[in-house]
């Protein structure tokens, strides 16, 4: 039986990594899930999540030749998520990977089985955690806040997280709706 790849969305500074962060610590050990580690042209000492930071360069060589399941760009920067990941699905595991909102539909003509984890808190607070997270400078801050995307699309099995209190809490609900069987 194949997998059901989690792709959590929202927007920059709603919590993403941070509530993968705890799901993850939360799950460890346990083999039913594969928590994605992507590819991004990024210096590897920038802060945020633990991905694999390749050059320009390097990240189109790799997609030339395969290297990816998806491809994404956003904020001046490329983004990849492992061909392997694939092999995890075909094996019935779970997979739980940050993702971009504008990649949804593409996404879905790839994996059988997806479901859209939308991360959400008041923009007030998206805002504050942005500056206070200090990775960008005011004006990448600003860009942030301003990105537009377009609204997820029709058919795609969507869940919601609103992470609006403690990072404790927010974690326990994204570990819920990673537990739970989806349709
Ligand atoms: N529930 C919360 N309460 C308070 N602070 C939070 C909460 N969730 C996340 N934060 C803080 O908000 C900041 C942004 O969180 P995080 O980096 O996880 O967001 P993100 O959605 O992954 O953003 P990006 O898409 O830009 O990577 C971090 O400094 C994090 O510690
Ligand atoms: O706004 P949308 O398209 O949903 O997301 C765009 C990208 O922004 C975030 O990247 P980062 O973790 O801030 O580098 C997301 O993880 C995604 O890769």
């Amino acid at each position: 039986m194949t997998g059901t790849l989690f792709l959590v969305v929202g927007p920059s500074g709603v919590g993403k990594d941070t509530l993968l962060d705890g799901a993850r610590s939360r799950l460890s050990g346990d083999p039913r899930f594969v928590f994605a580690r992507r590819v991004i042209t990024r210096a590897a000492d920038a802060g945020g999540e633990d991905h694999e930071a390749v050059t320009t360069e390097e990240f189109a060589r790799r997609k030339a030749t395969g290297g990816f399941l998806l491809t994404w760009a956003a904020h001046g920067l490329n983004y990849g998520l492992p061909a392997a990941l694939l092999d995890a699905l075909a094996a019935g595991r779970t997979v739980v990977a940050n993702g971009s909102r504008a990649t949804i539909a593409e996404l879905g003509q790839i994996v059988p089985r997806l479901t859209i984890v939308e991360i959400t808190a008041p923009p007030e607070a998206v805002a504050a955690r942005l500056r206070a997270r200090g990775r960008e400078d005011e004006a990448q801050v600003a860009e942030r806040i301003a990105r537009a995307v377009p609204a997820l699309p029709a058919g795609v099995d969507v869940v919601r997280v609103v992470n609006d209190a403690d990072v404790a809490s927010g974690v326990a609900k994204l570990v819920a709706v990673l537990s739970a069987p989806r349709p």
